[in-house]
């Protein structure tokens, strides 16, 4: 049998990591895919700092040791000096892939106007989807629920493990294929 895919779950709050308040998003994001996913999948988790080399760090070693297909990051993606997730995740990826940022903006506005605070974005390392999600532990859903249709296909794309979602929490979209349910 397949061996189960990887999913790094990266909490970056300088608060979470160091125990001052409890990491809602890292939890938020690992209850989303166990709702979304059918195919076997493993979590790989982490809360550190927002720091721009320890961020790139994580990354790294969880595309390239870990072998994860997808990374979903939270926080650090607004204006304030220690915002640097973007910055951390521009310097690892080999590819940009503007659309996650500008879908996840544009659903996220709907709910609040300072959706335009976050930078956001979403690349490509080796094999791994890297998704940066911002901090607040409700933007998880509403951005995820965005692109989640999409990143199934990305994934077969990039050579990773086919990611089968439950068509009646996300219906996941590959072209050419009748969609599931
Ligand atoms: N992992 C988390 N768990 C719970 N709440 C969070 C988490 N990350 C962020 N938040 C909430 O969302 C807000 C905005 O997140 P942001 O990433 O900008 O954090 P911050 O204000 O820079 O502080 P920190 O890095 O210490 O979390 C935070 O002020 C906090 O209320
Ligand atoms: N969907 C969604 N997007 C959102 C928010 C939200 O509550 N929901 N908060 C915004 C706010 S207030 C900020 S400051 C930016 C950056 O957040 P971050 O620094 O926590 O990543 O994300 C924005 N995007």
């Amino acid at each position: 049998m397949a061996s189960p895919a990887k999913i790094g779950i990266v909490t970056i709050s300088d608060r979470a990591s160091a125990g001052i308040y409890a990491d809602e998003g890292g939890p938020a994001i690992l209850d989303y895919f166990s709702q979304a996913l059918t195919s076997p999948w493993q979590a790989i988790t982490r809360i550190i700092p927002d720091e721009r080399a320890g961020i790139a760090q994580t990354l790294v070693e969880l595309a390239d040791k870990e072998g994860c297909c997808l990374i979903v990051t939270t926080g650090g993606t607004g204006p304030a000096p220690r915002d640097v997730t973007p910055e951390a995740t521009e310097d690892v990826i080999d590819k940009l892939m503007p659309g996650f940022g500008e879908l996840m903006r544009q659903v996220s506005l709907a709910k609040v106007p300072t959706a335009i605070l976050s930078r956001q974005l979403a690349g490509i390392r080796g094999k791994s989807l890297i998704v940066n999600l911002p901090g607040r532990p409700r933007a998880i859903a509403e951005c995820l629920d965005a692109v989640m249709p999409a990143i199934p296909y990305c994934i077969d794309l990039i050579e990773g493990p086919s990611l089968e979602t439950d068509p009646a929490v996300i219906v996941a979209f590959r072209p050419g294929q009748k969609p599931k349910g």
